[in-house]
């Protein structure tokens, strides 16, 4: 597809404290809808904006491994939890630039409720030219930006082309029709300090680290 040789590569950012299903399939639909290959997931080490992660970053990445096991469009990159300073995207981005080249498309994959911060992150005017947003809708959120201004960016940036996330380096943003999934971290982290069950809400290899490890209690 499109006028690139290498497939659009599309990477997945979060905290993912634990991870679960209101990451994986959300994701593995976007995937269908727009053709891609493989998804990597990329764990941050010092979240920007939010209290530091209970699970620390060897633990997290192992639950990662164990959700996305047997699943061939998952894979995982740990650079960010090789960095002891804040994991700001615009600084991973523009590493993964520098090894691919100014012509590779790249995507970074948000959730609905990042797209609605993003005018907050570090840098953030240079997000898009160092990549494509792809955004999974969200329960909860708005499908509004919080002022005129940031939906003026949105609308500009904006693309329902699926042909030019595959054949441009970077630039647009796409708004994908995902299934909504509750799911929330923060309710999983709630639940088990109540020793509520999970089952429904992350993968049962997950739950059983989650477990052996006496995480979030
Ligand atoms: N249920 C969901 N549906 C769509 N996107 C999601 C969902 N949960 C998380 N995401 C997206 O996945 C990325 C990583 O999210 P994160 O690891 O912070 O999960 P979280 O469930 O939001 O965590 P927490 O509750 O601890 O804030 C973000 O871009 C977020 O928008
Ligand atoms: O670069 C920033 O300033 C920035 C601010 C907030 C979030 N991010 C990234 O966005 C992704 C989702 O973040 P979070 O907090 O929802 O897990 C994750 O990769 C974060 O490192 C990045």
């Amino acid at each position: 597809m499109g006028n690139s040789t290498s497939p659009l590569i599309a990477l997945y950012g979060g905290t993912f404290d634990p991870i679960h299903y209101g990451h994986l399939k959300p994701v593995e639909a976007l995937a269908k809808q727009v053709a891609l290959h493989r998804v990597t997931i990329m764990p941050n080490n010092v979240p920007p904006h939010r209290p530091q992660p209970r699970a620390n970053g060897q633990q997290r990445k192992s639950m990662i491994e164990l959700a996305i096991a047997g699943n061939p469009l998952f894979s995982l990159d740990d650079r960010e939890l090789q960095r002891a300073t804040p994991s700001y995207t615009v600084e991973t981005l523009e590493q993964l630039r520098a090894e691919t080249g100014a012509e590779q498309p790249l995507a970074f994959i948000v959730g609905q409720d990042s797209l609605l911060n993003l005018q907050r992150w570090h840098r953030w005017e240079t997000l898009l030219t160092l990549c494509h947003l792809l955004v999974c809708q969200r329960p909860g959120y708005s499908l509004t930006m919080k002022t005129s201004a940031e939906q003026r960016w949105l609308d500009k940036h904006r693309s329902t082309s699926v042909e030019q996330l595959h054949s441009m380096p970077a630039g647009k943003i796409y708004l994908a029709p995902t299934p909504m999934v509750d799911i929330s971290a923060t309710v999983i982290r709630q639940r088990l300090a109540h020793h509520l069950p999970c089952d429904d809400l992350l993968p049962a290899a997950v739950a059983g680290f989650i477990r052996q490890h006496h995480l979030y209690t």
